[in-house]
């Protein structure tokens, strides 16, 4: 596996303070040496600079949109680079606006995408139906064709093409979803396995059922866009939006294991850790653990165990 990873420092796509530090606690966590040692060529692009923006004013009731429109046109164009240097793409976020930039930067390099978006929230709603205004909550809607005659013009959002359509989508985890975003879901046939499905079938049956799913007509390269929340908040309580009944550290890996297995994985977003949001040390680095332990099983890492392919018993 060749793998770069872009750091993406940014938190103004929802209100709390912290999660803009999950780049580097997950660095500081050992990610590069982890992926290193487990047979991976990595190259860290350090992090994207974001710019300054005053007086952002809310547009209706969309929260800092200037902001959240600069930032991920620059982090559209990291990825970009990223994709155009042959790695797949690991985005470290920064709050789940930051998927706008990733899928956008990917679409780029590689035209036709699937994705799976892992998340205790749906993040579809558009900027006329989010009930907060927080543009964490909204990202799908910006990319999906489907839905583009549903979203205003924006400041610094004029660069966004969309580029993934309904069919392409796999929702897995969802268990906090808006009715505006469950109606948008069954309008547009979007696949969603949520905690009921992943109670009823299993996590096992579900990734089945996923791969299945999107490559049921073309193979196409997988965006995985994993949110920590997914997982159980007594996991992943360092989150800005934690839900009770999430999926357990097992199921968490066990879908990137097989997302790794099918050798399509192209760009994953690894977003919402938030330090500030952990009350203590150990739930902290249980959340930062997680995310890395998440990353690894995206590039070969097995439970079973692994062993280079070169590898020569003394
Ligand atoms: N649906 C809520 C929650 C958003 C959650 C965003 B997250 O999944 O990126 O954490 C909203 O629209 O504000
Ligand atoms: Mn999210
Ligand atoms: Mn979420
Ligand atoms: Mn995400």
């Amino acid at each position: 596996h060749s793998v770069g990873i872009i750091g993406a420092p940014f938190s103004k796509g929802q209100p709390r303070d912290g999660v803009e530090k999950g780049p580097d606690l997950i660095r500081a966590a050992g990610l590069v040496e982890k992926l290193k040692a487990q047979g991976c060529a990595v190259r860290d692009y350090g992090n994207v600079t974001f710019e300054e923006v005053a007086n952002d004013e809310p547009i209706g009731n969309v929260k800092r949109p200037r902001a959240v429109g600069s930032a991920n046109q620059r982090l559209s164009a990291a990825v970009h680079t990223v994709k155009n240097d042959g790695h797949t793409c690991v985005m470290l976020g920064g709050d789940h606006s930051l998927a706008i930039g990733s899928i956008q930067g990917h679409a780029a390099a590689k035209k036709d995408l699937s994705v799976v978006w892992v998340d205790a929230h749906a993040d579809i709603n558009t900027p006329l139906t989010s009930p907060t205004g927080n543009i964490h909550g909204q990202p799908m809607s910006y990319l999906i064709h489907e839905l583009q005659s549903k979203i205003p013009v924006l400041p610094n959002f004029s660069w966004i093409k969309p580029c993934v359509s309904a069919k392409d989508i796999v929702y897995i985890g969802l268990r906090d979803v808006d009715p505006e975003e469950h109606h948008i879901l069954k309008l547009l046939g979007i696949k969603v396995y949520s905690m009921t499905e992943v109670d009823r079938l299993g996590i096992a049956k579900v990734m089945e059922e996923t791969c299945d799913y999107i490559f049921s007509k073309v193979k196409k390269p997988i965006h995985l866009s994993y949110d920590i929340d997914a997982l159980d908040p007594s996991i992943s309580p360092a989150t800005g939006t934690p839900v009770v009944g999430g999926l357990t550290y097992r199921e968490g890996i066990y879908i990137t294991e097989h997302i790794s297995q099918t050798g399509l994985l192209s760009a994953v977003d690894m977003v919402e850790v938030n330090p500030k949001r952990g009350r203590t040390d150990d739930e902290i680095s249980s959340t930062v653990n997680a995310a890395v332990d998440l990353i690894r099983g995206c590039f070969g890492k097995l439970r079973e165990g692994n062993h280079p392919a070169d590898y020569k018993m003394p």
